[in-house]
């Protein structure tokens, strides 16, 4: 059978390097009774991995060329191609306990791919892959490090990210125009916030929408000039330079104020 023609509006970027597929499959080594997810699949590289390591395995595949490629090439995954969008799947109706996701993603909407398995995070104990480097040292930033954004905090309030290596661009057909890196997400021990999570992601955005700014200024949108605690050393700082942790004493803050004036912020 001829083989899947590129699409780029897909983010198809077809990995040739078997030694790199496997590196990744392995790391759901430790997962071996939790069923596992693969996004796009696209020619099944990491796939054959996947099966070899007899992982309970199905795949999600857009790419109708890929998922007919598939069904001929790979008898082993006849009845678990689902042949969809993964960002409009249901995934309560695939799995009612916990799974693994996986993949060579689509880089292109990789960022909305690791919010959606942050809807999942009760579910998904972790989720592993490769994606453009720079996504991928924006995930694992740390505090103060030019990479710490809002994507981030957001993740590493529910996941440890380990950024596990950098791949070149020459192992890929195409070959794309920008690096990638594997990462692995492995849920931490968390199971709650302890704050307010949808008063949690405002604080984190409005403050990293103007990150440049001290916390005084960029939180001005959600408390308003009136905010009496002000000359807490907290607000000299700028939002790069705050953990996960320091994010919810401060969530915490904002809400104890919202309550005491009686308002909330804009969505
Ligand atoms: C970077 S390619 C990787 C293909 C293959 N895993 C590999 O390593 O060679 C990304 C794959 O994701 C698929 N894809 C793109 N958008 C998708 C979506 N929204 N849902 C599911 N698959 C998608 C593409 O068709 C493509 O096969």
């Amino acid at each position: 059978m001829r083989l899947v023609k590129p699409k780029k509006a897909l983010g198809q970027h077809f990995l040739k390097d078997l030694q790199i597929a496997r590196r990744i499959a392995d790391t759901l080594a430790e997962y071996k009774g939790t069923p596992v997810l693969e996004i796009g699949p696209g020619m099944g590289v990491l796939t054959q991995f996947l099966l070899e390591a007899e992982h309970d395995l199905k795949v999600v595949e857009l790419d109708q060329e890929s998922v007919a490629y598939l069904e001929q090439n790979f008898p082993d995954l006849k009845g678990r191609i689902i042949p969809a969008d993964f960002l409009k799947l249901d995934l309560s109706s695939l799995y009612k306990g916990p799974f693994c996701v996986i993949g060579n993603y689509p880089y292109n909407i990789s960022s909305q791919i690791f919010f959606k398995v942050l809807d999942y995070k009760d579910q998904i104990p972790c989720c592993s892959g490769m994606i453009q480097k720079e996504v991928a040292e924006r995930l694992a930033g740390k505090p103060g490090s030019k990479a710490y954004g809002i994507i981030s905090v957001l993740l590493q309030a529910w996941y440890d990210i380990e950024y596990l290596f950098t791949v070149s661009e020459s192992v890929f057909d195409p070959p794309p125009k920008v690096k990638s890196a594997v990462i692995k997400m492995t849920r931490n021990g968390r199971t709650a916030l302890g704050c307010d999570e949808k008063l949690f992601k405002t604080v984190v955005k409005t403050t990293f929408n103007q990150r440049r700014k001290t916390l005084r200024n960029s939180i001005k949108p959600i408390l308003g000039k009136e905010f009496p605690d002000y000359a807490l050393p907290v607000f000299d700082k700028r939002p790069e330079q705050l953990s996960v942790e320091q994010f919810i004493e401060l969530t915490l803050l904002v809400d104890n104020w919202l309550k005491t004036a009686g308002a909330r912020p804009e969505e």
